[in-house]
């Protein structure tokens, strides 16, 4: 019987709770397909902090590079605020994507049908509907430049640098995953100001030779910030470095009616993935089962998609997840007023039925 191997790491705040629903479909799919799953839970951000006394031990991220992919939930609480910076779970976080060579962050979006009234912005301005895919760049930037913070406490700083290797593999994949859908590459960046920005655009110019067929498009992120707003549907593959892609991913979710949708991959050379939605810990709603599990259940659909060759079963879960939306059931951040909302539990369920 085939067999995958999959990296647990359930985190912080409202992690354990939306991560165990990702496993429950896991389990729901490999019944129905006849594979079998091997789970190996390991520790991330406070949850390690509080194990072990760092955020991420050595021996974790030696177990998940042998796993074919792995599931994240999330890290980060304000308990952990005022700990030194190289313990804060977030840490973690930033350590594996670099360890394992995570390079590639795809950050998709749509907009149901069925969420339409969720969106803030006017039908009119989304006729069409909306999907558009973030491709950011993971391992480089300002995340990874080198930081100083003054003895005094009066100065601080962090560097944004790239090197045109680090930002042609990302353009690659960008342009690759343009090839699969409307052909249209937005580069983000702020060549207008910085010199990282004016490297980036020069090389994904070059990149773009390879790539005759797919129509590459320049913007600075400022005005990218509001095009997302006025003129959404102009995009396709969005192309941006590691900071500007966290910022506009954010914005970008809230287009399709919640944060608690949008799943995200994060891929090296050798297709090992993490898998985890694009919000944060949620600290406020922690513990209640109210958290919204739809972006960890499509970020595992995403690692049957990128990194186990599943092609077929990534389909079936975004089909159940449309299936569960179309029947009108909703977690709280998308319930309406008068509306009933249901647990992060019952949503699971009703997709794990539904598969
Ligand atoms: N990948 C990660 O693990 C990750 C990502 C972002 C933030 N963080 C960390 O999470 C903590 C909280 O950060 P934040 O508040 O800025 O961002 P957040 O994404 O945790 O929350 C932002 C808002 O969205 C809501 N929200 C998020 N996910 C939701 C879900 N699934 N269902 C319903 N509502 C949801 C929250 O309640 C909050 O109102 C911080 O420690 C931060 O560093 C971690
Ligand atoms: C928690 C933090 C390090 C992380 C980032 O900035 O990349 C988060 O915001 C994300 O979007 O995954
Ligand atoms: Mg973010």
């Amino acid at each position: 019987m085939e067999s995958y191997k999959i990296g647990i790491l359930k985190g912080d705040g409202i992690g354990p709770e939306i991560v165990d629903e990702g496993i429950k479909v896991i389990q729901k799919i490999a019944a129905l397909n006849a594979f079998k799953v091997d789970f190996i839970d390991e520790k991330i951000g406070g949850d390690a902090i509080d194990a072990y006394g760092v955020p991420i031990t050595d021996e974790t991220l030696k177990v998940l590079s042998t796993c074919e992919a792995i599931l994240m939930g999330s890290v980060g609480d304000p308990k952990y605020d005022h700990i030194a910076p190289e313990l804060r779970p977030e840490k973690a976080l930033l350590k594996m994507r670099k360890t394992l060579g995570l390079f590639a962050n795809i950050r998709p979006a749509r907009l149901y049908e069925a969420l339409k009234e969720h969106s803030p912005l006017k039908s009119s301005i989304l006729s069409d509907g909306l999907d558009i895919c973030v491709v950011r760049e993971l391992n480089g930037g300002i995340y990874f430049g080198e930081q100083v913070e003054s003895a005094d406490g009066q100065s601080a700083s962090d560097l944004m640098a790239y090197s045109a290797p680090e930002v042609k593999r990302i353009a690659k994949i960008a342009f690759e995953m343009a090839m699969t859908r409307d052909k249209k590459v937005t580069s983000v960046d702020k060549a207008n100001v910085l010199a990282s920005s004016r490297l980036w655009r020069k090389t994904v110019i070059e990149v773009s030779k390879d790539f005759p067929e797919v129509t590459l498009e320049h913007l600075y992120v400022d005005n990218a910030a509001m095009q997302l707003i006025i003129n959404p549907m102009q995009f396709d593959v969005i192309l941006t470095s590691n900071l500007f892609g966290d910022i506009l991913s954010d914005e970008m979710s809230v287009l399709t009616g919640s944060i608690g949708l949008l799943p995200s991959a994060s891929i090296n050379e050798s297709k090992l993935g993490l898998y985890e939605p694009i919000h944060g810990s949620a600290p406020s709603i922690a513990g209640q089962n109210i958290a919204n599990p739809i972006a960890t259940i499509l970020s595992v659909a995403m690692m049957f998609r990128y990194s186990l060759g599943r092609h077929d079963c990534a389909d079936q879960i975004e089909n159940a997840v449309l299936k569960v939306l179309n029947n009108g059931h909703r977690t709280i951040d998308l319930a309406g007023k008068d509306q009933k909302s249901l647990s992060t539990s019952e949503i699971g369920d009703l997709i794990a039925e539904a598969l």
